[in-house]
C-alpha cells in the first residue's frame, strides 16, 4: 500500500498483452511534494483485448487534463522487452497511442482556460541501461547526457 499527501494521487495500472508478459504503466499525480512515498498500488488490470483508448480514457486522461489546472503528473511505461510500451505510450496512425491522445488534449483543454497564457515545453529522451540520450538532437550530434546529483535532493 502507499501513503500520500491528501492532495496527491497515484494509480498503476497492469497491461497484459502477450500471456506472461506483463507491462506496468505507472500515473502519478502530485501537488509537487517531493516526499510523496509511493509504493506499489495497483488501481487497475487491464486485459490484452482492452484497447489502448479504453486504457487512456480510463487513467491516463484525467490526470493529463489537470495538468492545465497546473497539478504535476506523470506517466511511464516499464516493462520487459516485446511487452507492449511502445504500442502504448507511441501507437499507430490508426491507433494513437497515450503520447498523440495527451498531447491532443492538453491543446483541448487550454482552450478552456481562454484568459491563461501557458507555455508548452517538450523535451524527448531515452534511458537506455545508464544512458540518457536526447532523442530530439541530430542522432550524429548526440552524446550522453551528464546526469547531475545534489547531496540533499538526490
Ligand atoms: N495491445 C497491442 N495490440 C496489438 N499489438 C501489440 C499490442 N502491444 C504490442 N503489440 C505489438 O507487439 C510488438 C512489441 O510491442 P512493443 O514494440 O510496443 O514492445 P516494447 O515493450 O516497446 O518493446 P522494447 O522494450 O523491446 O522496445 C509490436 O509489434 C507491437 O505492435
Amino acid at each position: 500500500m502507499m501513503e500520500i499527501p491528501p492532495r496527491a494521487s497515484a494509480l498503476v495500472c497492469i497491461q497484459t498483452y502477450r500471456k506472461n508478459q506483463r507491462f506496468i504503466l505507472v500515473l502519478f499525480h502530485s501537488n509537487g511534494n517531493a516526499n510523496t512515498n509511493l509504493s506499489l498500488l495497483t488501481d487497475r488490470v487491464f486485459a490484452a483485448d482492452e484497447t489502448t483508448s479504453q486504457l487512456y480514457n480510463g487513467i491516463a486522461k484525467p490526470l493529463v487534463v489537470s495538468t492545465v489546472e497546473g497539478y504535476n503528473g506523470t506517466i511511464f511505461a516499464y516493462g520487459q522487452t516485446s511487452s507492449g510500451k511502445t504500442f502504448t505510450m507511441m501507437g499507430t496512425s490508426r491507433t494513437p497511442g497515450v503520447i498523440p491522445q495527451a498531447v491532443e488534449d492538453v491543446f483541448q483543454s487550454i482552450k478552456n482556460f481562454p484568459k491563461k497564457e501557458f507555455l508548452l515545453r517538450v523535451s524527448y529522451m531515452e534511458i537506455y541501461n545508464e544512458t540518457v540520450t536526447d532523442l530530439l538532437v541530430d542522432s550524429w550530434k548526440r552524446k550522453p547526457l551528464e546526469v547531475r546529483e545534489q547531496i540533499n535532493v538526490g
